[in-house]
C-alpha cells in the first residue's frame, strides 16, 4: 500500500520524542516548550516505551517526524528511526489530515475503532459553521498527535483544559477521524433547519427496511457521525470525547460504539483479520492504492449530482449482532456452507487456496459470499471497514457480540443497498440480526486552512 489511493500529501511536522523515564528531547521534563506551550511528563505516558508524543510539538526542529499520506514503508520507515516504541512502529505513525479525500476510508485500517453518532441540537447555522471548524483544527492536532488548544494543562487554571488530557504521553496511533453528514442534517421531518435541504445528495437515501432488521432507534440514525479509528483504543476515545466536549451546545452523543479487531483491511498483501465467527473477513475487499476500483466504486464524482460530495464517499454503518453461542453449536461444514469459503485457509467452496479463484456455481445458492459478490449484483462493490465488538452480556447467558459494520461507496442505492437486499436469503441471517443502522455523506478531504463541510457550507 503506497497511499496513491489516498491521495493525501504527505507533511512534515516537527516532533519531540520522549524517553521511558518522561525526558524530552530537549531535556525538558516539564514545564513549557521552546513555544511557551506547556508540556507535561508524568501522567499517562509515564513508564511508556519512547514514542511520538502527542504533546506541544511546536517549534522544536530537532527529531523532525514525517508523516506521510499512509501509514505506507516510508511513513514506517521514518517512524521506526524515531520512535518505534513496544507497539511497533506502525503504531507510533500519524496519517495526514489534509488532502483531496477524507483519511480512514481507503487508509490501511488500524485496529480499534470509536464510531460516534451525533444530533445538532442548535437551529443556528453559524454555530454549527464556527463548531465545523473548531473540530477540524482539533482534529487535525490529534491525528497528528497533538493536543487540542493548549493541551491538558497549558491554559488558565481557572478554567477547564482545552485537552482533556488521557492521550498526553500516546503516540499518534494512526488515529484518523473521518466525518460524514446523516440525511437529516438536511431535513428533519420536513424542516431545513441549516439552509441545506436543496443540498442532499439522492445517493444519501434513507437505507429501506430490510427482511429481518431489528433495528433500535437509539442505536441508529444521527445528523453528524465521526469515526475514529486508532491502533490504540485510548487514542480513537479521546479523540471522540474531545470533540463532544469542543461540540457541548451544539452536538450531542446521539449513540456510538466501540470496536475491535478490524474485520476488514484495505491492504491486500497484510494477513486477513477474521471476524467473531473465526472465518477470515476481507479477502475481497477493495484494496486502498486500486485507484481504478476507488474511482468506480468508493469515490462520489463531480457528475454524480451533488458537486459538493466530489471526492467524498457515503459511509454506511450497520450494528449486526451475531449469536455466537449458536454458531458455535453449529458443524464445521455448515458455517463453511454459510459463507461458501473454508475457515481455516479462508478458500473458495472447491478450492484451496484463499486468493484461488471463486467459482460461484460451487456454492451452495444461499452462501453468503455468493450472494454478495459482484457478479449476483450487477458489479456492485464496496469497500468494507467493520469491526468486532461485544458489549457485555444481554442476561441471558449470552455475550452481546457482533460486528460493526462500516461500508464505504459511491451510491449506497447500487452498493450497500443493491447488495444487502441480494443477502435477504443468506444462510447466514439464521445467526445474525442488524440492530442499529446509519448512513452519512462523508464530504471530501480538508484542504490545508480549509474546514470539515466547507464545501457543503462554504
Ligand atoms: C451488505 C453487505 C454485507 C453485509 C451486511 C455483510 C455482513 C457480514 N459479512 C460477514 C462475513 C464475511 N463476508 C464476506 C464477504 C463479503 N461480504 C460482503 C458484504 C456484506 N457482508 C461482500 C461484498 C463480500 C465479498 C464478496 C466477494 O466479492 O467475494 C466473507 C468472505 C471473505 C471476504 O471476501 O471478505 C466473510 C467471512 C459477516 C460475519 C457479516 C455480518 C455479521
Ligand atoms: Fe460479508
Amino acid at each position: 500500500m503506497n497511499g496513491a489511493g489516498q491521495g493525501n500529501e504527505p507533511e512534515e511536522r516537527p516532533a519531540e520524542t520522549v524517553g521511558a523515564g518522561g525526558k524530552s528531547a530537549t531535556g525538558a521534563t516539564s514545564g513549557k516548550s521552546a513555544t511557551g506551550a506547556a508540556s507535561a511528563t508524568s501522567g499517562a505516558g509515564a513508564g511508556r516505551p519512547p514514542a511520538v508524543t502527542r504533546r506541544r510539538m511546536l517549534g522544536f526542529s530537532g527529531a523532525g517526524l514525517l508523516v506521510g499520506a499512509a501509514a505506507g514503508a516510508g511513513l514506517d520507515r521514518v517512524a521506526s528511526a524515531e520512535s518505534a516504541g513496544k507497539d511497533g512502529p506502525a503504531s507510533a505513525g500519524a496519517v495526514a489530515f489534509h488532502g483531496p479525500h477524507q483519511a480512514g476510508i481507503a487508509t490501511p485500517v488500524q485496529d480499534r475503532l470509536h464510531f460516534a453518532a451525533f444530533d445538532v441540537v442548535t437551529r443556528d447555522r453559524d454555530k454549527l459553521v464556527r463548531m465545523l471548524k473548531e473540530w477540524t483544527e482539533a482534529a487535525a492536532a490529534m491525528t497528528a498527535g497533538r493536543a487540542v488548544g493548549a493541551g491538558a494543562v497549558g491554559g488558565p487554571a481557572v478554567a477547564p483544559p482545552d485537552d482533556t488530557g488521557e492521550a498526553e504521553g500516546l503516540p499518534p496511533s494512526r488515529l484518523t477521524l473521518t466525518i460524514g453528514f446523516g440525511p437529516t442534517l438536511f431535513d428533519k421531518d420536513g424542516e431545513d433547519r441549516f439552509g441545506i435541504k436543496a443540498k442532499r445528495p439522492a445517493a444519501l437515501a434513507d437505507l429501506p427496511h430490510f427482511p429481518g432488521d431489528r433495528l433500535d432507534p437509539d442505536r441508529s440514525g444521527g445528523d453528524i457521525a465521526v469515526q475514529a479509528c486508532a491502533d490504540d483504543p485510548q487514542v480513537a476515545v479521546h479523540a471522540i470525547r474531545n470533540l463532544a466536549r469542543i461540540g457541548f451546545g451544539v452536538v450531542a452523543v446521539r449513540w456510538s460504539q466501540l470496536g475491535f479487531g478490524k474485520t476488514s483491511s484495505t491492504t491486500p498483501d497484510a494477513q486477513t483479520p477474521r471476524n467473531l465467527f473465526g472465518f477470515k473477513d476481507g479477502t475481497e475487499n477493495i484494496a486502498g492504492d486500486d485507484d481504478a476500483l476507488l474511482a468506480r466504486h468508493v469515490w462520489a464524482g463531480k457528475g454524480d449530482g451533488a458537486d459538493w460530495m466530489a471526492g467524498g464517499s457515503y459511509l454506511v454503518a450497520r450494528r449486526i449482532r451475531m449469536h455466537i453461542e449458536t454458531w458455535d453449536r453449529t458443524s464445521l461444514r455448515e458455517q463453511e456452507d454459510v459463507f461458501g469459503r473454508d475457515k481455516g485457509e479462508g478458500a473458495p467452496a472447491g478450492a484451496r487456496k484463499e486468493r484461488d479463484k471463486v467459482v460461484l456455481a460451487r456454492m451452495k445458492p444461499d452462501a453468503h459470499v455468493r450472494l454478495a459478490h459482484p457478479d449476483s449484483n450487477g458489479g456492485a462493490r464496496i469497500l468494507r471497514r467493520g469491526y468486532s465488538f461485544t458489549d457485555g452480556s444481554d442476561g441471558l447467558g449470552r455475550l452481546e457480540a457482533g460486528l460493526f459494520f462500516i461500508a464505504f461507496q459511491r451510491d449506497p442505492r447500487t452498493g450497500f443497498i443493491k447488495i444487502q437486499q441480494s443477502l435477504a436469503s443468506d444462510a447466514m441471517n439464521e445467526y445474525v440480526q442488524h440492530v442499529g443502522s446509519g448512513v452519512f455523506a462523508c464530504p471530501p478531504g480538508v484542504r490545508k486552512g480549509g474546514y470539515w463541510g466547507e464545501t457543503l457550507f462554504g
